[in-house]
């Protein structure tokens, strides 16, 4: 049926129900994209503790069986030497629902596109959703790290991540430069002849339906605030815009109504009772505001180049990237990966910390609704950070740390279960 990807015999499907909910069996088939540069490493190490997880929760009633698909270089071995993602890949995605992957390399300047962002474009995974929180024990560069307790809700298929860019000199800029200028007025821009150009776009429609899931999770898990996080003083008509549109959103969907006068507005939690305040921040401010004040954010919405570098600032306030999960959502189909990249340095070594991913696939479990199996993820993490048997990122900053590899503290996490 697929060119080179191996269905296993023994599992099946999971599906989605008409109101979005999922039917998982108890032996689901689960695709999985290994990953360049360390994905090598991370990957199999994430699926012996997941499957170790799993078998300890249920005592052999549930098991994953494990579908490998091909994306980024490991593809161009197996498919052909300038096929990035086949496009079996993308359909074995939509077709099987929840999914998890390893990261891809991107060049910088010239080559391919993000094949991440290729990835959450095709399947319009519009919601990178990213949790942030402390794990005791962890070494972070902040002295209170346990403040910090925050859930990103970045917007994963717009903005200058769409990638419309026009390089300095191609046919392409020369002609938008003269539309801009010619036909637009424009005069702002400084070197006309030497520029390469970026387009940004932001939409009503592409904020609301983040935002929408942004507020809601603030409902589902009791959380106190959203802030939306923009630079809408620069960039009025679609940071700005961001910012406006989900206020309002706040306003029309949830009943929110202003605090004194506004923009700033609260609903009563229907599920709790209590305030929920949605409020926003400007960018340059609010990184600095998560170091001094991470108390007083919860819930972030924000578009995806702010996202991508919130995500990697409040990961370094919990201890680092090392144990960043995330996921990325669309209403139906979900993918899971951690929220940093192959690590180049690092390939192959069994060095680097499996934890992001790992993380990872336990929000994938909780999403399957195997809560127990999840639960026994988080546990362990716990336990075997306290028993300081910990990768490199944590042992070169922990007084009385064992370094492990990143098989071994796979192994850790199994002992701890
Ligand atoms: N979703 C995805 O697939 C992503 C892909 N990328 C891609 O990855 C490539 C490399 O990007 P780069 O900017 O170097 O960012 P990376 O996130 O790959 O690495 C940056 C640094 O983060 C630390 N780090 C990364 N992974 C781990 C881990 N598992 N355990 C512990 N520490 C870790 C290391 O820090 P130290 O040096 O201190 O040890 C590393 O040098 C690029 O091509 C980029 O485009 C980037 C982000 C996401
Ligand atoms: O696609 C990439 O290579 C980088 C993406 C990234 O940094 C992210 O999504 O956090
Ligand atoms: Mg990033």
């Amino acid at each position: 049926m697929y060119q080179h990807i191996k269905v296993p015999a023994d599992g099946q499907k999971i599906s989605v129900n008409a109101d979005f909910s999922l039917n998982v069996p108890d032996n689901p088939v689960i695709p999985y994209i290994e990953g360049d540069g360390t994905g090598v490493d991370i990957s199999p190490v994430m699926i012996k503790v997941i499957d170790a997880a799993v078998a300890k929760a249920y005592g052999g009633k549930r098991k994953i069986s494990w579908m490998e698909i091909y994306a980024g270089e490991k593809s161009t071995t197996v498919y052909g030497p300038d096929v990035w993602l086949p496009e079996e890949t993308l359909q074995v995605l939509k077709d099987y629902v929840v999914s998890i992957k390893g990261p891809l390399t991107t060049p910088v300047g010239g080559g391919i596109r993000s094949l991440n962002v290729a990835l959450r474009q095709q399947l319009d995974l519009y919601v990178c959703l990213r949790p942030v929180r402390y794990f005791t024990g962890v070494p972070s560069p902040v002295r209170e790290p346990e403040k910090t307790d925050m859930v990103i809700f970045r917007e994963n298929s717009e903005d200058i991540y769409a990638g419309i860019e026009y390089q300095q000199g191609s046919e392409g800029a020369k002609k938008l430069m003269d539309f801009l200028i010619k036909e637009m007025g424009v005069t702002k821009i400084r070197f006309p002849e030497t520029s390469g150009l970026g387009i940004k776009p932001v939409s009503i429609e592409g904020t609301e339906r983040l935002v929408r899931k942004a507020i809601q999770y603030a409902v589902d898990n009791d959380k106190p605030s959203v802030t939306i996080v923009h630079k809408g003083n620069i960039m009025k008509y679609t940071e700005g815009g961001f910012r406006d549109w989900a206020y309002a959103l706040a306003q029309k969907e949830f009943g929110a109504e202003l605090i004194d006068g506004g923009p700033w507005c609260k609903f009563k939690n229907p599920k709790t009772g209590k305030d929920i305040i949605v409020k926003d921040s400007i960018a340059d401010a609010f990184l600095q505001q998560i170091l001094l004040r991470p108390a007083e954010y919860s819930v972030i919405a924000t578009l995806n180049l702010n996202g991508d570098y919130i995500s990697d600032a409040l990961a370094a306030q919990v201890g680092g990237i090392g144990i960043a999960p995330g996921a990325n959502l669309s209403d139906s189909v979900a993918m899971f990966e951690a929220t940093h990249g192959t690590a180049p340095k690092y390939a192959g070594k069994d060095y680097v910390n499996p934890g992001s991913l790992i993380l990872s696939a336990e929000m994938m479990l909780r999403h399957m609704g195997w809560l127990e199996a999840a639960d026994l993820i988080i546990s362990s993490m716990q336990k075997s950070i306290a028993s300081k048997k910990v990768t490199y990122d944590f042992a070169r900053l922990m007084e009385g740390a064992t370094q492990v590899s990143c098989s071994g503290f796979g192994d850790v996490m199994i002992e701890q279960m």
